[in-house]
């Protein structure tokens, strides 16, 4: 199990560089034991390798290549395909924000579904558009250019690995710290090349906007679940230690998957998993892919739309309203031909912050269905574990333990 693991850490740190059919990646005397304790890379070839591309030659001793490992390798497992139920259609809720009475709507649906749509959200269309064409542009890059910002520790530019544990999907990420840290430059920032301060001052305005919009709903929450303050769950995201995170997502169109998509095949974007924090808010081009997992146990496809935000419970919410709010399993399909962009503002609290089930919300004789700990702790076996596992497991109160 240790030797995996290190095994495991090895590997990540050798991020590979694509170029057509192989993965490049530096020689080195590890990479026997690399190879063989990773699961997940399809070893056809070991072989010494001249690389010249456009950009870079490479000597003879420095490089080793690899097949890249095959499509089939992203494909869904068949028993977790999507299963829309034609006969009675599940629609997401739509809650208008420029009513006030879709406070009712918005706790019903994090109770229902721990996830809904957003609209007439005041987000300036202008921020929106200026963000997605400034990360289309970076993803657009040559790779070379977009290595230098990663590999992700956890922050930075990734490429099909996500985490540190052996997950993988198609997709190519950025993920970047907004926890306030003085006098402290974004290193991942910095590698757009013409302008970073350009790039930094357009995830500002984006994140300040979407962080707006997100305390309102947070505390129309509030209001609606009778808590004794309203901001008990904006004051988290709005304090300067909020442990914060943003992420752009990159699904390359696979153009491979044409011929297997006759058959129902389906290729792993994002695999499934419960976001960690409190809220989880995502606009996305218009190219569907995200898909969340019903209550009937069957996945649904959730219909794009570049104009809305899409807001999902997440885990820490569930703990804090003691399982009233469902923090919603969801999963990104790849698509063949179109590609697609997605910017999810992560609300975290600060690393201190104890996340337990609020004493306002709890019936007088209600069993909390949780242990108390810190978004620290939280965070931390979070980022031990894989992307599917039932994070909160290990957090529930053992039900034969709950005495009054
Ligand atoms: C496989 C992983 C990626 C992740 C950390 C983890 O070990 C398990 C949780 C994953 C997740 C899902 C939601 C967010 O995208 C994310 C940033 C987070 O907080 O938890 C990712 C983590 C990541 O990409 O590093
Ligand atoms: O990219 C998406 O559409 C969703 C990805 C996601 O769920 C995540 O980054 O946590
Ligand atoms: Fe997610």
């Amino acid at each position: 199990m240790m030797s995996d693991l290190a095994g495991q850490r090895r590997w990540h740190k050798y991020t590979p560089i694509e170029d057509g059919g192989s993965w490049f990646l530096p020689n080195n005397n590890h990479l026997s034991h690399t190879f063989s304790s990773s699961k997940h890379i399809n070893i056809l070839h070991i072989h010494t390798y001249i690389l010249i591309s456009k950009t870079t030659l490479i000597q003879p001793s420095t490089m080793v290549a690899i097949s890249k490992p095959p499509i089939e390798h992203f494909f869904l497992k068949p028993c977790k395909q999507t299963n829309n139920n034609h006969h009675h259609p599940t629609s997401i809720p739509i809650i208008d924000l420029s009513k006030p009475e879709s406070k009712h709507q918005l706790v019903k649906a994090c109770q229902d579904f721990g996830f809904f749509k957003v609209i007439n959200h005041q987000v300036p269309l202008q921020f929106i558009n200026k963000l997605e064409s400034k990360a289309i542009k970076f993803f657009n890059s040559p790779l070379s250019l977009k290595q230098k910002a990663g590999p992700p520790d956890p922050f930075g530019y990734g490429n099909k690995h996500l985490g540190q544990n052996g997950d993988f999907g198609w997709v190519e990420y950025l993920l970047l710290n907004l926890k306030h840290e003085p006098n402290h430059k974004n290193p991942t920032i910095s590698v757009f090349e013409d302008n970073p301060e350009e790039f930094q001052c357009a995830v500002n305005d984006y994140v300040t906007a979407v962080k707006k919009m997100t305390c309102e709903i947070l505390e129309l929450l509030a209001d609606e679940l009778k808590l004794q303050s309203r901001n008990v769950f904006s004051k988290l995201l709005l304090d300067e230690q909020s442990d914060s995170v943003f992420r752009v997502n990159y699904y390359p169109p696979c153009p491979e998957l044409q011929e297997h998509e006759l058959t129902g095949k389906k290729l792993i974007g994002f695999g499934e998993h419960t976001d960690p924090q409190i809220i989880s808010v995502l606009r996305s081009n218009n190219t569907s892919g995200l898909e969340i997992l019903l209550k009937t146990g069957c996945w649904m496809s959730v219909p794009p739309d570049s104009t809305s935000f899409f807001i999902n419970v997440g885990d820490s919410l569930q703990v804090m309203t003691n399982g009233r709010f469902k923090s919603v399993k969801h999963r990104v399909v790849a698509n063949s031909l179109k590609s697609r962009l997605s910017m999810i503002y992560f609300g975290g609290p600060p690393l201190n912050e104890k996340i337990a089930p609020l004493p306002s919300l709890m019936e007088s004789d209600e069993a909390s269905l949780y242990k108390e700990f810190t978004w620290f702790e939280y965070k931390k076996s979070a980022f031990n574990s894989r992307l599917s596992d039932n994070r909160l497991g290990s957090f529930e109160n053992n039900q034969h333990n709950v005495s009054s």
